[in-house]
């Protein structure tokens, strides 16, 4: 098998000394899969995601990410250029005064030119349904249509790995399905937490749980076959 995109290993956190949320948690993600984080709400999910990323240092334990060990700041600042992640809280993702400035500004972040950002800003909206949004204002989008334009940010950045906090949260029915249908059909490997027990049916390959601050398998282990169905 290849080497895991991501590996930690007995990783501990606290943001107040007297409560720790991880305890040896440990988790491997590889290429081609879409795992599910559940577990229940203060876990310590949203946790492992700022972990991943080096928003947040563990107090124990080895984060690596794309083959080497992170540490530093410099270290997770590559991370963060390969692995995409998509806030709880959209309003915590989107600081432009348009979509467009919004969906570009990864791009442009990552050395592309302007005109160059701009298209991928554009083909990026198109994917996701939103054609024609560019010139909406951001904060006057619905909950459902930010949460959309969020993941477009992430998916402009063309990451090689998608970090996923709760996707479906403000979308309708509809949109859900596209978004499931969406998600199915990208490359990259991705982790996804959601409480959205059939929107993880129809796409995990496998899932992990958070259970007293490590990860346990969750003994549900979807086959890609049976994800896709
Ligand atoms: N910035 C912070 N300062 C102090 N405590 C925090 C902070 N962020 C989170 N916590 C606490 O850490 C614990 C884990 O939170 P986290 O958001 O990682 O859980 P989660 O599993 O993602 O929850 P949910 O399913 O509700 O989103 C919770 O008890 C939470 O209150």
């Amino acid at each position: 098998m290849s080497a895991p995109l991501f590996r930690l290993e007995g990783i501990g956190f606290a943001y107040d000394a007297e409560r720790p949320v991880l305890r040896d948690a440990g988790f491997e993600l590889f290429a081609g899969e879409r795992v599910a984080l559940v577990g229940p709400n203060g876990s310590g999910k949203t946790t492992l995601f700022l972990i991943m990323v080096g928003l947040r240092r563990p107090s124990a334990g080895i984060v690596e990410a794309f083959g080497r060990s992170r540490r530093t700041e410099k270290d997770f600042h590559e991370v963060r250029a390969r692995a995409g992640l998509l806030f709880q809280d959209a309003d915590d993702q989107l600081f432009c005064p348009t979509v467009l400035e919004d969906v570009s500004f990864g791009p442009l972040n990552l050395g592309k030119t302007s005109a160059e950002a701009r298209e991928i800003a554009q083909e990026t909206l198109a994917l996701l349904g939103l054609a024609g949004f560019g010139d909406r204002v951001t904060h006057k989008l619905s909950g459902g249509q930010k949460r959309l334009v969020a993941l477009a940010t992430v998916l402009a950045m063309r990451p090689d790995v998608l970090l996923l906090d709760e996707p479906t949260n403000a979308l309708d029915h509809a949109t859900e399905e596209r978004l499931t249908d969406i998600l199915q059909a990208l490359p990259q490997a991705m982790v996804i937490i959601s409480h959205d027990d059939g929107f993880l049916k129809r796409l995990a390959t496998r899932r992990v749980r958070m259970e007293n601050g490590a990860l346990v398998d969750d003994g549900k282990t979807l086959t890609p076959a049976m994800a896709r169905r």
